[in-house]
C-alpha cells in the first residue's frame, strides 16, 4: 500500500471513532507496524496495526483497512479518505466482501506473516457480515445470525483475557458462555497477542440492563405496588442469574485453580481501597460526608486474620455484560477493566467482587431513571424508597442464587462484600463525575443509603 498520505488520513480520522482511546490529546506521530495484505485485487484487505505516539505514551490498536478504485455509495460512511485518485482508503468491517477472509482464514487455521488464525470447530465461510452499532470499546461483527467476532482494536501484548478465559470456561463444559469459535492473534513485541475472538451470536439474548430497566419502568408505573407486586418482578431473573454465576466461578476455579490471599495482601488491597476513597474525597467533594464510614468498611477487611480464597473472575462485572437467552443467562466480556493493566486484569481476586459488582448494577438499574430527571411523576422520597425496595429486593434474591448454587455465601462473608462493595461504589463516583455527571447521584445515592443502615441489614430485604 501507498503509505505516504496514511499517517495524515488516519489523523483525522481516528478521534473521530468511538474506540479510540486517546481523544483527549494530540497525536504526535503514527507508525505501521504491520502491514498484512489478506485480500489482494480491487478491493484489497491490509490487516494493519498502527502505533500512535500521543503524551503519556504510545498504544497499538488494529486497523483493518479496505482499498478500492471507486468507493461504492453502501461504502462511503465507512471512508477515511484518498491515498491518491484511484485509491480510496475506508474501513473494512464494514465491508462483507472483505471480511468473510477472517472466516477463511480461522477455518483454515492459515498464518499470514505476523496473523495467525485458528478454529477449535467448524465454521460456516460464507456468512456476510454486519458491524454492530452498539457503543462499546472494540468492533463485533456479527455474521448472519450465527457467529460474533470481537476485534480488540486498542492492543495488548499477550493473550487477551476474554479468549484466555472463554476457552478455559469451554473446557470446564460452563453453559452459561457463548459457544467459541475461533480467534486470531498477532505477534507483538515478540509475542502472541489476541487480535479477535469469534463465538456463538446469541440470537434470542436480551441483555440485563434492558430487562432490569424495563421491569424498574413497570415498578414506578404503578403508583403504589410494591416491587413483589408488579407483574414485572425481577426477582427470580435475579436469583437465575445468581446462580449462573456461582456456576460460571466454579468452573473458572476447575479451570484456572484457586489460591490463598495471606492477610498481610489482604491489607494491602484495603490500603488500595483507602487511597482511592482519598483521592476521590478530594475530586468530588459530596462524597466526603461518607469518608469515615466507608474507611471503617475497608479497615474491617484490613483486619481480617484469615486468607481469602481467590480464583480468576469476571473482573467487570454488571448488568450489561450478561444476557438473558432462550436457555438461561450466559456472560459475556471476560476483559475485566479495560484501563488496568493485562497482569493486574489477570490477577486472581476473590469471587464476592463479581457478586458487588452485580449488586452496585442493580442499584444502577433502580436507581437510573430518578436521576436521569425522566418524566416520574410523585414524591422524591417516597420513589428513592421504592428504588430502595426494587434493588435490595433483587440483590437479595441475587445473593440466594449464588449462595443456593454453591457460591461463597454472600450472606456470611458481608464484611468482604461490603469492602468491596463501597470500593466499586468509590470508583464509580470518580467515572460518573468524570463522564456522566448528572448520573454520579447514583453512586452517592447508594453510599448514603448503604453507609447509614446498620451493618447487620447490610442484604436486608
Ligand atoms: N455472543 C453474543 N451474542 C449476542 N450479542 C452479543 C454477544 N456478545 C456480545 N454481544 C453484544 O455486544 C455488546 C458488546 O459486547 P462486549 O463483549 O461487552 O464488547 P466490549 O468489550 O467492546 O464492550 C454486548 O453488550 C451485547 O449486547
Ligand atoms: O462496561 P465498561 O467496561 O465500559 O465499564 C464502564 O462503564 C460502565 C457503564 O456502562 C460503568 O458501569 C456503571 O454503569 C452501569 C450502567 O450504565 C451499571 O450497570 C454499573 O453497575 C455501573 O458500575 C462501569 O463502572 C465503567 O467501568
Amino acid at each position: 500500500m501507498r503509505l505516504e498520505r496514511l499517517d495524515d488520513l488516519l489523523v483525522d480520522w481516528l478521534p473521530r471513532q468511538r474506540w479510540f482511546a486517546g481523544k483527549d490529546r494530540a497525536i504526535d506521530a503514527i507508525s505501521v507496524l504491520y502491514d498484512t495484505e489478506l485480500v489482494e485485487g480491487d478491493p484489497s484487505l491490509h490487516h494493519v496495526i498502527i502505533a500512535v505516539r500521543q503524551a503519556g505514551g504510545t498504544d497499538r490498536y488494529q486497523v483493518p483497512l479496505g482499498v478500492r478504485s471507486e468507493l461504492p455509495g453502501r461504502l462511503e460512511y465507512a471512508a477515511i479518505g484518498q491515498l491518491d485518485d484511484d485509491a480510496h482508503l475506508y474501513d473494512a468491517v464494514h465491508d462483507p466482501e472483505l471480511t468473510r477472509v477472517w472466516l477463511e482464514n480461522m477455518a483454515g487455521n492459515v498464518d499470514a506473516g505476523p496473523l495467525t488464525f485458528r478454529s477449535i470447530t467448524g465454521i460456516d465461510t460464507e456468512l456476510d457480515s454486519l458491524a454492530s452499532p452498539a457503543e462499546q470499546s472494540n468492533t463485533s461483527l456479527i455474521y448472519g445470525d450465527a457467529y460474533i467476532c470481537k476485534l480488540f482494536r486498542r492492543l495488548t501484548p499477550g493473550i487477551n483475557p476474554d479468549l484466555e478465559l472463554s476457552l478455559g470456561l469451554a473446557r470446564a463444559g460452563s453453559k452459561h458462555v457463548p459457544e467459541l469459535y475461533g480467534w486470531f492473534s498477532s505477534d507483538l513485541d515478540g509475542t502472541l497477542s489476541t487480535l479477535a475472538m469469534m463465538s456463538e451470536f446469541l440470537r434470542s439474548g436480551t441483555d440485563g440492563w434492558q430487562l432490569a430497566g424495563t421491569s424498574v419502568r413497570d415498578l414506578y408505573a404503578e403508583a403504589d405496588l410494591r416491587a413483589d407486586e408488579v407483574g414485572g418482578d425481577f426477582a427470580s431473573e435475579s436469583e437465575r442469574l445468581g446462580a449462573a454465576t456461582a456456576e460460571v466461578h466454579r468452573d473458572l476455579a476447575a479451570a484456572f485453580g484457586t489460591g490463598e490471599m495471606p492477610p498481610a495482601e489482604v491489607r494491602a488491597v484495603a490500603d488500595q481501597m483507602h487511597a482511592r476513597l482519598v483521592e476521590t474525597c478530594s475530586a468530588v467533594p459530596q462524597l466526603a460526608p461518607y469518608a469515615g464510614r466507608l474507611t471503617d468498611a475497608f479497615d474491617a477487611l484490613a483486619e481480617l486474620e484469615r486468607p481469602l480464597t481467590v480464583q480468576r473472575v469476571h473482573g467487570d462485572y454488571h448488568l450489561g455484560q450478561v444476557m438473558r437467552t432462550d436457555s438461561g443467562w450466559m456472560l459475556l466480556d471476560f476483559e475485566g477493566e479495560p484501563a488496568k493493566p493485562l497482569e493486574e486484569r489477570r490477577a486472581p481476586a476473590h469471587p464476592l467482587r463479581d457478586v458487588a459488582g452485580m449488586l452496585r448494577s442493580f442499584d444502577y438499574a433502580a436507581r437510573h431513571l430518578l436521576a436521569n430527571g425522566q418524566a416520574i411523576g410523585g414524591d422524591p422520597d417516597q420513589l428513592e424508597f421504592r428504588a430502595q425496595e426494587w434493588a435490595d429486593r433483587n440483590r437479595a434474591a441475587f445473593c440466594r442464587g449464588y449462595a443456593e448454587a454453591g457460591g461463597t455465601d454472600p450472606a456470611a462473608n458481608e464484611m468482604v462484600l461490603r469492602a468491596f462493595e463501597f470500593d466499586k461504589a468509590v470508583y464509580e463516583v470518580m467515572y460518573e463525575a468524570r463522564n456522566r455527571p448528572s448520573w454520579l447521584q447514583i453512586p452517592l445515592g447508594s453510599i448514603a443509603a448503604l453507609s447509614t443502615r446498620p451493618e447487620s441489614d447490610y442484604l436486608a430485604y
